[in-house]
């Protein structure tokens, strides 16, 4: 089997004094596409900033392990992303191509759209005048402007532009820096984390379309995400989390359904479907 793109086993997170990810285990494949699904505060943004080496696992003393797993035995905890479980941050973050929810840093929103994608290829936040840009970076911004469909956002300040608009660009940024310059074996991935938030009802629609896009040409998409309406047609795992920990890990086929909603969101969930999305309420 080839290397997984995540491989977590036996992985508690602690924040503050809080133990929040309690025994996660989550293994991906690259060409995966995987949704990651659960209530507020249920930890997807802590296990999002596992992956992405901000928070490191708890090593667990005997004690602890028993207080936690009822076992003086502390399990074999493991974090590697792409093979490896050492990560300059910086380089992780692009390789990954993600795609946070919060608005850019300061520097980014001086930063045109044109420009903004070109960061991607140093995963900076904006282009500093000690950066080179080639004429590859430059051709290959000018590719992914199109295929983000923000040809008109190439001269506009990204604090100028709406949310639809600023999360176009910044996936876009998020494929620069996933697929680098050069010939690259790197996996094409974005880890997207509520991606539709705050975006009106026709912009979360073309978002869709461009996850969809993305995904059939062969991005794997690791969406983060409480909006059921988000799950694409083409992704066929779902996670569900529930404080803290993994309850469920399968096929969509199986776990999308009222029963398992309402069970994860702890009140009564009704749900359609139409045309392959979904939507609940
Ligand atoms: N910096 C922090 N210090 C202490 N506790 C934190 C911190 N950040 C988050 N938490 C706690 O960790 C738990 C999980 O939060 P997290 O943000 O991972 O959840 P989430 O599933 O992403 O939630 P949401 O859907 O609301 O974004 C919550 O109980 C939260 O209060």
């Amino acid at each position: 089997m080839s290397q997984p793109i995540v491989d977590l086993e036996h992985v508690f997170v602690a924040r503050g004094a809080s133990v929040i990810l309690n025994d996660v285990s989550l293994r991906i494949e690259r060409g995966e596409h995987v949704v990651i699904l659960g209530p507020n505060g249920c930890g997807k943004s802590t296990l999002l900033k596992t992956l992405t080496c901000e928070l490191y696992p708890l090593s667990l003393s005997e004690d602890s392990a028993e207080r936690l797993l009822g076992t003086r035995t502390p399990p074999k905890t493991r974090v590697e992303i792409m093979g490896r479980q050492r990560w300059d941050l910086i380089e992780l973050k692009r390789r990954m191509g993600v795609v946070s929810a919060e608005l850019p840093g300061k520097p980014t929103l001086t930063t045109s759209g044109y420009d903004a994608i070109l960061t991607g290829f140093f995963s900076a936040s904006t282009l500093w005048p000690n950066l080179t840009v080639t004429e590859e970076m430059r051709a290959k911004a000018e590719d992914i402007l199109k295929l983000v469909g923000a040809e008109k956002l190439r001269d506009k300040h990204v604090g100028e532009m709406s949310a639809g608009q600023t999360r176009r660009v910044m996936i876009g940024r998020a494929i620069a820096g996933n697929r680098g310059v050069g010939e690259s074996s790197d996996p094409k991935m974005l880890l997207l984390d509520e991606p539709t938030n705050a975006l009106d009802l026709a912009a979360q629609q073309d978002l869709r379309e461009l996850m969809q896009q993305l995904a059939e040409q062969g991005t794997a998409i690791l969406l983060i995400t409480h909006h059921i309406a988000d799950i694409l047609p083409e992704m066929h795992r779902i996670v569900m989390m529930r404080d803290g920990r993994i309850i469920e890990d399968g096929a969509k086929d199986a776990l999308l359904n009222e029963s398992q909603l309402s069970e994860l969101f702890g009140r009564r969930i009704f749900m359609s479907e139409r045309d392959g999305f979904f939507n609940a309420w």
